[in-house]
């Protein structure tokens, strides 16, 4: 067996398993946001007639999508989570502390784990490599009574990166290209495992950049086998737990594919498919209103202090404006020691709370008509942020910082 199927047939309590089969796994946890939860309780108690929830420590509940309350059907969603979490005595509510990805990095997950979450860029945690992908709402409910959901084992696409990346290009631009040569729907209901030398060159936070859009190519699952950094990692999150590394012999993989990286030039998605990609180059120049940073793809320390040294001194260009969302309170509050956000706001940025934020457009930062949107997000859909008649465009946080200096896409690699 492969990585992949290794985990699952861990969890399926048996030898083997093989593409295709249909398997009931026992999840690690169950991980659900407020934009959903409320149709998670919903279902579970109407149509279910659930009763108890199977584990009230394997639950994890994020307010992230309309944090702090925005309205009052957001306020009204929190409130049926809030007495749902008190009732079941769901130990795992986090409100405010940050997207519900880079909380459950942060707190909550382990190498060889089984995890899903009613958010589709569940799969991020294969960068420390745990299997987890988001489902729907029905599935998410279902898996409340015992703790099981099934699975159609996924055939595997090996992506190896050799090489090094140039200055000024980061794993956003590796990732746009990977998705930009699979297109939207070239890994549908596939695992992907990366691998390489430039794979174990990258951060925590850039294996997360890496493998929270594989979903963007319809993938079931990312997987990055964990090695020492990932152990650092969790011990510096006060998770030392041994984990093993999973010993995959003779395993098979539908396909696999090469890159190297090393001549890569920044990407850009432009509107309204996130695989609609080209190099930076064809769109030089191109004048934008508002600028991102932010979002469970980019929104961490790694990324806020790319685009800091960027701006240091700098001031963004006039008639425009920056939001600057750190991913987590724990990033916020390090970016905030370090003189990160100092440098931001001298720099005419705006600061919001940790969240989805301009991301997910339902809080702050939407377009008018006709704007132009550069953002570090991973998702450019039609009126995602704001109104039905504006664009976006997806690109790393250097592009996006560097860009807000001059108002318009600019190259990182004229400055670094
Ligand atoms: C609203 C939520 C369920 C959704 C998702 O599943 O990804 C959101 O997080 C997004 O990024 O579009
Ligand atoms: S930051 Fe964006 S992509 Fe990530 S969970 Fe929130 S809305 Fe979805």
């Amino acid at each position: 067996m492969n990585e992949i199927e290794s985990i699952i047939a861990k969890h399926a309590a048996v030898e083997r398993v093989v593409p295709g089969e249909i398997v009931e796994v026992t999840v690690d946890f169950v991980m659900t946001n407020d934009a959903t939860t409320a149709l998670n309780i919903s279902i579970f108690e109407d149509t279910l007639e659930g009763d108890t929830i199977w584990d009230n420590e394997k639950l994890i509940m994020v307010m992230d999508h309309y944090t702090p309350s925005n309205t009052v059907a957001a306020a009204n969603t929190h409130k049926i989570m809030r007495d749902f979490a008190k009732k079941q005595a769901v130990k795992y509510v986090y409100d405010g502390v940050g997207i519900c990805h880079q909380v459950m990095l942060e707190e909550h997950i382990m190498p060889g784990q089984l995890i899903i979450g009613a958010d589709s860029h569940t799969c991020s945690y294969g960068a420390i490599g745990a299997l987890s992908t988001g489902m729907g709402s029905t599935d998410i409910a279902v898996s409340w009574l015992d703790g099981k959901t099934w699975l159609k084992v996924p055939e595997t696409i090996k992506i190896i990166l050799d090489g090094k990346a140039s200055n000024g290009v980061y794993s956003k631009d590796i990732t746009l290209k990977v998705i930009s040569d699979l297109t939207a729907k070239g890994a549908t209901y596939k695992a992907i495992v990366f691998e390489g030398e430039a794979v174990s060159a990258m951060s925590i936070a850039e294996r997360m950049t890496l493998c929270n859009m594989v979903i963007e190519a319809g993938g079931k699952f990312a997987y990055i086998k964990p090695d020492e950094k990932v152990k650092q990692y969790l011990n510096s999150r006060g998770r030392n737990d041994a984990f093993e590394l999973d010993v995959c012999e003779g395993g098979q993989y539908e396909r696999i594919i090469r890159y190297d990286i090393s001549n890569l030039e920044p990407q850009i998605a432009c509107p309204h498919f996130v695989d609609n990609i080209c190099g930076i180059s064809e769109v030089l120049g191109l004048e934008m209103d508002e600028f991102f940073i932010g979002a469970c793809t980019n929104g961490r320390y790694e990324d806020l202090k790319v685009a800091a040294d960027i701006l240091k001194g700098k001031k963004i260009a006039p008639q425009t404006r920056l939001i600057v969302t750190p991913a987590s309170r724990e990033i916020y509050k390090q970016a905030a020691r370090d003189g990160l956000l100092e440098i931001f706001m001298d720099s005419g940025a705006m600061i919001c709370n940790p969240g989805c934020s301009t991301c997910f457009g339902a809080t702050e930062g939407l377009l008018g008509d006709g704007e132009r949107l550069l953002t570090t997000a991973n998702r450019n859909f039609i009126g995602r942020v704001g109104s039905k008649d504006s664009y976006i465009y997806l690109a790393s946080p250097a592009v996006v910082a560097v860009s807000a200096i001059t108002g318009k896409i600019t190259d990182p690699r004229e400055v670094l």
